[in-house]
């Protein structure tokens, strides 16, 4: 049976070899939700991401992306998503105007609909300037703001941002965020991971991750009256920390 929800997750485990990275998680996101990963490194969030945009496949458990299966159906939910490592993959010998008609092209998408899409991206990110300026000259909150546009070129239902503001400031991080919401209010949802606390508490929902397992899961305002905090990185701290 196809799920209501943008992503369902129903014991979802990744072995390998004996380690188990992912271990039997669960859990679903709503349409148009803006849902906050966390865990430390090496928790598997990584692990669990890849197998939800159906390049990594499960050990055992089921999770649907869009409504299409993970593991069946994965042409289908690359075709549903946006995604954006924390590498991100704009090519820094191209131009900013070079890289979005790139990607458009691996989308699929046809000349017509790619030149009025660069144009339309050009305008919101105030890029006029720097279109035809070679992306490695631009600072690197400027990439995470193009990377984050390109990955919504094909109009996907979702989008997966693996750290998308790791290294720069609170405020060009604040920026992206603002990126983030509007793209949530236009109804996709967001499945975010982030090792910065403020973001977290801006997301809808948090689930954080121990070794493998999602040891909490609820709105930032819940997860702080539950553990008896003031912040997130106080639920963070506790949880996450209690372990090591
Ligand atoms: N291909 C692999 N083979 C063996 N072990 C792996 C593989 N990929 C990941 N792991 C291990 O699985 C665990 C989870 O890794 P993962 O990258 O998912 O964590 P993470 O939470 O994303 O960490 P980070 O925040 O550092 O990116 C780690 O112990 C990692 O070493």
């Amino acid at each position: 049976m196809k799920k209501e929800n943008a992503i369902y997750v129903e014991n979802l485990t990744k072995m390998f070899g004996d380690f188990t990275a992912v271990n039997n998680i669960s859990f679903e996101v709503g349409k148009g939700e803006v849902f906050g990963f966390l865990g430390a490194n090496g928790a598997g969030k990584t692990t669990a991401m890849k197998m939800l945009i159906g390049i990594l496949k499960p050990t055992s458990g089921h999770a649907q992306v869009a409504s299409f299966d993970v593991a069946s159906q994965a042409d289908e939910v690359k075709k549903s998503i946006g995604y954006m490592s924390q590498r991100f993959s704009l090519y820094n010998d191209l131009t900013i105007k070079e890289n979005i008609t790139f990607f458009g092209g691996i989308y699929g998408l046809k000349k017509s609909v790619i030149k009025e899409k660069t144009q339309e991206l050009i305008d919101e990110l105030g890029l006029k300037d720097e279109a035809n300026k070679l992306v490695k000259s631009l600072p690197l909150g400027w990439k995470q703001k193009v990377a984050f546009s390109v990955s919504l070129l094909h109009n996907p239902r979702i989008i997966f941002l693996d750290e998308p503001t790791g290294g720069v400031d609170p405020i060009t991080r604040r920026q992206f965020w603002e990126m983030i919401y509007r793209e949530a209010h236009k109804g996709k949802t967001i499945f975010v991971t982030t090792h910065y606390m403020d973001e977290a508490e801006y997301c809808d929902r948090v689930s954080i991750m121990v070794e493998g397992k999602i040891e909490a899961l609820d709105t930032p305002k819940n997860l702080k009256t539950q553990y008896k905090v003031d912040s997130m990185n106080q639920v963070f701290l506790k949880l996450a920390r209690n372990i090591e």
